[in-house]
């Protein structure tokens, strides 16, 4: 089998939500490369106000004794209870999913009813439901796939779509560039031999994870440093989150080798929003709290990426 679901970004392509089949339901999920439970509210989530949530099917079973509680990169959280269940993605369907049902979510995820929960696609090893660790969609629908892998292609400001048990070569320019996968941490980690801002090329390698859940591209203070001195007047303002500038002000590409392949980020994609002080924040920020570096949407959607378990790689090519 093989299937493509629609996703569609969220002001600022601060996320990207699908419509997924969960039971009994539709609901909005944000798929999540870098973690790997799949969670949804429910009718009786705190916070669930403003939600779609989750009816179990006539066929759910209730996981009895199994839990789980998460942590994200940006100190949200959420926790709760297990059922299994069917999940069906753009026509690909998994029969015994773990669905993950939110007792309690922390107040960015409830306030922030775009999503209706998280669909994890990073590799299972990363699952917190706890006696028993879950499999991720993706790990459970591998075997039936055509081709064993997923491709995620994000858009500026514009739908895309994940793409499961096909290569579509519609959907980019060139040739797919394959670089072996680091999934030690349970991430899809990969290196770059060195970036470039602006013509400015930097022949230090950059290690990092390819995250579709998270919104910007986090990088190093060096490196971050490097890209903001091609930035007139940018500041790193920690009373404003980071790295701002005079919205007027024109930004340098930023480009990655990756095995020859040369990944660029327009610096038309690299502001992220306009602040309420005027300045603009831009898409590249420091990776320091979170202690490795991350290639997110504001990197990813410049990209048509492949995600491929039996292989243990990634592959990127330009959209
Ligand atoms: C609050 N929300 C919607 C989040 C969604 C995803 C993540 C994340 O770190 N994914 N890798 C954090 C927070």
């Amino acid at each position: 089998v093989s299937g493509s679901a629609t996703n569609t970004p969220q002001p600022a392509d601060s996320e990207y939500i699908v419509p997924v089949t969960v039971g009994a339901s539709t609901v909005n999920l944000d798929f999540d490369t870098g973690s790997a439970d799949l969670w949804v509210y429910t009718s009786s989530t705190a916070g669930g106000a403003g939600h779609n949530y989750y009816t179990p099917s006539d066929g759910a079973t209730v996981m009895n004794g199994e839990t789980w509680s998460i942590g994200y990169g940006d100190g949200s959280s959420a926790s709760g209870n297990v059922y299994q269940d069917t999940v069906v993605v753009g026509g690909v369907t998994a029969t015994a999913q773990a669905v993950e049902a939110a007792q309690t979510v922390s107040s960015s995820f409830s306030s922030d009813t775009s999503n209706d929960g998280l669909l994890g696609l990073s590799w299972s090893s990363l699952n917190t439901v706890s006696p028993d660790q879950q499999k991720t969609f993706y790990d459970n629908v591998q075997s039936s796939l055509a081709d064993p892998v997923f491709a995620a292609i994000l858009k500026h400001d514009a739908p895309g779509s994940y793409d499961f048990g096909f290569i579509d070569s519609s959907k980019y320019t060139g040739n797919i560039t394959y670089t072996p996968a680091d999934n030690s941490q349970g991430y899809w980690g990969f290196t770059v031999d060195s970036y470039t801002v602006g013509t400015t090329v930097t022949s230090t390698a950059l290690s990092g994870i390819a995250d579709t859940g998270t919104s910007l591209l986090l990088l190093d203070d060096t490196t971050c440093g490097n890209y903001y001195a091609q930035v007139s007047g940018a500041i790193n303002d920690s009373s404003q989150g980071g790295w701002v500038y005079d919205c007027s002000t024109s930004l340098p590409d930023f480009s990655v080798s990756i095995n020859g392949y040369t990944a660029t980020v327009p610096g038309s994609y690299l502001t992220y929003d306009q602040q309420s002080s005027g300045q603009c924040y831009g898409g590249i920020q420091s990776s320091t709290a979170i202690g490795f570096n991350i290639f997110g949407d504001v990197f990813l959607k410049s990209q048509y990426v492949v995600f491929d378990g039996p292989n243990v790689q990634l592959g990127f090519a330009s959209q």
